[in-house]
């Protein structure tokens, strides 16, 4: 299997505060893999790490074996930001957050072809957001701008998609439409790096996870994530004792 996203000893600083100690993944083309640590831990520092978004003090990415900033041009990984790092005032609607996506696809011009809105109406009709196209995207739930968000990376026919909690403050039936999604996506080819803190939801999810605590402590199966001696190394014991206690 080839590699899609490979993160080697990263390190980032955000002046004294170390988010990120020497952080290594690496992860094959076609898996979903879970995302797990706790607050502060650095798994969005990761995501922008191999976004490109923020500079490694040390250390390397590169997807597809390209650099982050590389890989961003020529459209192969797309990013669903948690939502506190997106301004949802923007003037844009929902149908213009996913043609975003198609932006690499259009040439210089940057107007919009017959195939691109084709592109950006299937993706809408894929995450169940048709009806709300011409929606200013701050108003729609907290699922559903997920849910645009994927239909974004959709458009884009991105082969890489990190997606930064996803599931925060989503209801249960969104979680499900967005983890099938997910799912189909992988199967069709697509590399997915996910966080969440949905623990029971990751067997479900996820072909592999990583627990983070500024550097990978374990990355293994769901299963081995979940043991409560590793919960207990990047989650202290609390967590693996009611784990235990609620399988
Ligand atoms: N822009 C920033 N400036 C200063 N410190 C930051 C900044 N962004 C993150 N940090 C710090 O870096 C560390 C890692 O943060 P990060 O947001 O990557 O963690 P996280 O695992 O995504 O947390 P959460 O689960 O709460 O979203 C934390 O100590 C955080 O306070």
């Amino acid at each position: 299997m080839s590699v899609a996203i490979d993160v080697k000893a990263v390190t980032v600083h955000y002046g004294d505060v170390l988010a990120l100690d020497q952080a290594t993944l690496s992860l094959d083309k076609g898996r979903i893999c879970g995302l797990v640590g706790m607050n502060g831990s650095g798994k969005s520092t990761l995501f922008k790490a191999i976004m490109g978004l923020v500079k490694p003090d040390a250390g390397t990415v590169t997807i597809d074996g390209a650099t982050p900033a590389k890989a961003r041009r020529s459209g192969v990984v797309s990013y669903v930001p948690q939502s506190e790092d997106v301004d949802w005032q923007f003037p844009l609607s929902v149908q213009d957050v996913v043609m975003m996506g198609r932006y690499g696809h259009m040439g210089p011009s940057r107007r919009p072809r017959k195939a691109d809105k084709l592109a950006v109406a299937e993706a809408l009709d894929r995450v169940e957001l048709a009806k709300y196209a011409h929606r200013q995207i701050g108003q729609l739930s907290g699922g559903q701008k997920k849910r645009a968000f994927v239909a974004r990376g959709i458009a884009q026919e991105a082969t890489t998609l990190l997606l930064d909690e996803p599931f925060a403050g989503v209801d249960k039936r969104s979680e499900a439409t967005i983890c099938e999604l997910l799912r189909e996506l992988a199967r069709d080819g697509a590399t997915i790096l996910v966080s969440t803190h949905d623990l029971h939801a990751l067997p479900d999810l996820a072909d592999e996870a990583v627990l983070l605590m500024h550097r990978v402590l374990l990355h293994g199966t769901p299963n081995d994530v979940l043991q409560p001696e590793n919960l207990a190394l990047a989650f202290g014991l609390d967590i693996a004792t009611r784990s235990e206690s609620t399988p």
